[in-house]
């Protein structure tokens, strides 16, 4: 199509406008009417242009796709940028900073000052060549030796009036520089007359010592530096767009693959410049080609670094769905993250921790400081073996116990020690997943659920004004007379517990409360396991944790099971770690959006000296309790389960059938410790270990006096329960 100035224009607006109204459109809009319409005052038609004609205004045309350029909308929606850098705003990440160029400063200061005698010699013996060099450089200069190529060429090509020129403009610069060298000389000279007669000794020797400096400097070839190199750095090549445009089409992305065929350069893909991000590394936005999502990139991690040439621990795609689906976050670390050395834990030698407030967990690819907080929250860590589970499970126990208010529960059920670091500050403690050490965790786990229960109604009763919020507070903990304490328990290779063929139920039942009204009463559950999948972390605890941490898994499902529903369709996807991701994981529930950290890295030994440091905390605060202050359980109580005895107690013999909530409070009744407030959901679990089910059961209601069938409890049920256990136990005592 041609427009009124003849150009061709490359876009066929009228067959759009065709197309939009339909065939013959132009012969539908009756233009004087539309005209009367708007004369009359009449509505403006829904089609009606900006200016009030009729007819549909293309959205497509030029003036309609320019933007105007200020707008106070705009300006209102726009993101400002933070006045202080980030960096700068994290006490513990400047205060990090600045020791790290402190250390800088003082490794390079003591590396050369070791070395002066050995600068000094190579000084010394480079001056005398830099003295000539400083004499021949002048002379030269003074008689225009730099010139002296372009007058031969003009003799050679026999130019004379060129010749002429130079050597005219020779001699009068030679003849300025004499000028200039005269009293440069004279103060030269009159200088070594001072030195000579006048001056006092140290003025002569640190005169002649520049003198000798500033030769040996000149005198110092360019191939070999003065100084030795104190600090070698590995720079890593910036990352510039092309590259970025380049790797991701060779991702064989079809969206992508498509875009560039279709003559996309990738120039518009990037809505900011890529930039150093905290010295670490490059981090770039691309917008994808549209339809393209991020998460289709971050599965192909490892291909996106063998494009970019990169070591894969170098390479972290994350999709920005803040913005939209499509917006990946590119960043490029100058080190391999799984290859650097560990940044150390700020904690290691000294400072303890408050559970209510964060302590540090471990870094981020760029080198920040990840904080974990404990308090109000259970924490789920879940992979594939040998990722860090125990590790991390370790680390985070190792910060409660810098809480010498805490009381810790470790239980590793993996049975190799990993956790024994912690004993000498546990409350409960084991290792082993034999009968014996599965009785002993049930005990304190009913322990703690007594507690959970103590502490509710604790919380309940407190005045309004000392419990505001219906939860422990940093206050209530320090309260030793509310024993509000914070209470964090860690079980390793959890499902072990949840598969337990007698105990499963009861754990789960504890745990599923725990994960639920636990933190609120200051009780934090931190669970870790190497199979998430239903059964080893049922749903009921899974769904209801707040914090997670998902070293690398193998599937959706495992990723979703750890990190929450829908997270691996979001782009969270633990899938792309690597095996050699050791520590690597991504932490969700610490801030709003989950984020890669690598957990801080402490060995047996060195959990054992943070432990002993705890301990003399605890032993400061008067805080050593249970297995830390040598109290053992009684594992036999759990084998004379009491429940059976006492449902036979509070049966009587004269009802068949009893309704579960009036054998609820009968029990509460006969052992308020054990029983009170124990719920109907819970007693059946507990039934269920000894195959009994709940029936419907005819009875009446003493508040009402009205029939009603309900759920309930047969006594013939009871009665062959205990003939049967007794049988059992009186066999294998016989045996
Ligand atoms: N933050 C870290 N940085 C470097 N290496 C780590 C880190 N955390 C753990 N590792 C390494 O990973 C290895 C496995 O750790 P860990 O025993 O915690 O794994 P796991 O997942 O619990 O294994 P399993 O499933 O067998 O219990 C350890 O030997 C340790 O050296």
């Amino acid at each position: 199509m041609t427009n009124e100035n003849g150009d061709r224009d490359p876009i066929d607006w009228e067959r759009y406008e065709e197309e939009i109204g339909g065939p013959g459109a132009a012969d539908v809009v009756d233009l004087d009417k539309a005209r009367q319409r708007r004369d009359h005052g009449d509505q403006v038609d829904a089609d009606a242009g900006p200016d009030g004609s009729a007819g549909p205004v293309l959205v497509d045309s030029v003036a309609a796709q320019r933007r105007p350029r200020f707008t106070l909308s705009g300006l209102r929606d726009a993101k400002r940028r933070p006045i202080v850098p980030g960096w700068l705003r994290s006490r513990a990440e400047a205060t990090g900073n600045a020791l790290w160029a402190l250390e800088l400063a003082g490794h390079t200061l003591a590396y050369h000052g070791i070395r002066m005698p050995k600068y000094a010699a190579k000084v010394t013996w480079r001056a005398p060549r830099g003295a000539v060099r400083l004499v021949v450089t002048y002379v030269r200069w003074w008689f225009d030796r730099e010139g002296e190529v372009f007058r031969q060429a003009s003799a050679r090509e026999e130019d004379a009036d060129l010749y002429l020129k130079l050597a005219r403009q020779r001699d009068r610069r030679v003849r300025w520089r004499g000028i200039v060298t005269v009293p440069v000389a004279l103060a030269v000279f009159l200088a070594l007359v001072w030195l000579a007669t006048a001056a006092s000794t140290p003025t002569v020797w640190a005169a002649l010592a520049a003198l000798i400096v500033a030769c040996g400097v000149v005198g110092t070839p360019a191939d070999k530096p003065l100084l030795d190199t104190a600090v070698v750095r590995t720079d890593a090549a910036p990352l510039t767009s092309a590259e970025v445009v380049r790797a991701l089409s060779t991702l064989r992305i079809v969206g992508i693959d498509r875009a560039i065929r279709a003559g996309d350069t990738g120039k518009r893909w990037f809505p900011a410049p890529i930039q150093r991000d905290n010295g670490a590394g490059w981090r770039a936005e691309v917008e994808l080609p549209r339809g393209v999502t991020a998460t289709e990139v971050v599965e192909k991690r490892e291909e996106l670094a063998s494009a970019l040439a990169r070591p894969l621990g170098c390479v972290w795609p994350e999709a920005n769905t803040d913005v939209h689906p499509g917006r990946l976050v590119l960043f490029v670390a100058d080190r391999d993250m799984s290859r650097a050395k560990p940044v150390p834990w700020p904690l290691l030698k000294t400072g303890l921790v408050d559970l209510f407030k964060s302590f540090p967990f471990g870094t981020d690819p760029r080198g920040r400081m990840v904080p974990l907080t404990l308090m109000f929250a259970s924490m789920i860590i879940g992979s594939i073996p040998r990722m860090g589970k125990t590790f991390t499970l370790r680390l985070a126990l190792l910060g409660a116990a810098l809480d010498p208010r805490a009381w810790l529960y470790a239980f590793d059920l993996k049975g190799t020690g990993d956790l024994a670091p912690l004993e000498p500050v546990c409350h409960r403690y084991r290792a082993g997943d034999d009968d014996e050490d599965i009785e002993y965790a049930i005990i304190a786990m009913r322990e703690v659920r007594a507690e959970l229960r103590r502490r509710t109604k604790v919380i309940r009763e407190l005045p309004r004004d000392l419990c505001p919020e219906n939860k422990v507070t940093p206050e209530l903990a320090d309260r030793k007379t509310l024993g509000l304490h914070p209470v964090v328990i860690g079980v390793d290779e959890c499902q072990v517990w949840f598969e337990h063929p007698k105990y499963g139920d009861e754990f789960e039942e504890i745990c599923t409360d725990l994960v639920k009204r636990g933190p609120a009463a200051g009780i934090v559950l931190i669970l870790a396991t190497q199979r998430p999948d239903a059964k080893s972390l049922p749903t009921g605890i899974s769904a209801n944790a707040v914090l997670r941490f998902c070293l690398k898994v193998m599937g959706h499902t495992e990723n979703d099971m750890v990190l929450g529903t829908s997270m691996h369709k979001t782009g969270i996807r633990a899938t792309m770690f690597s095996r050699r991701d050791k520590g690597i994981g991504y932490l969700a529930g610490e801030g709003d959006d989950p984020q890669i950290a690598r957990t801080a890295y402490i060995d047996g030994p060195t959990a054992d000296a943070i432990v002993t440091r705890a301990r003399a905390a605890r032993e400061r605060a008067g805080n050593l309790t249970g297995h830390a202050a040598g109290h053992t359980v009684d594992t036999v109580a759990v084998r004379r389960d009491t429940l059976l005895d006492d449902l036979a107690v509070v049966l009587g013999t004269g009802e068949a059938k009893v309704w579960t909530e009036t054998v609820l409070e009968r029990l509460a009744g006969l052992r308020p410790d054990a029983y009170a407030g124990m719920t109907r959901d819970q007693l059946t679990a507990a039934l269920k270990v000894h195959g009994i089910k709940t029936k419907q059961v005819w009875g009446t209601d003493p508040t009402t006096g009205e029939g009603a069938n309900r759920r309930g409890i047969d006594r013939a049920d009871i009665t062959a329960a205990i003939t049967k256990r007794d049988r059992e136990q009186g066999g294998r005592a016989a045996s």
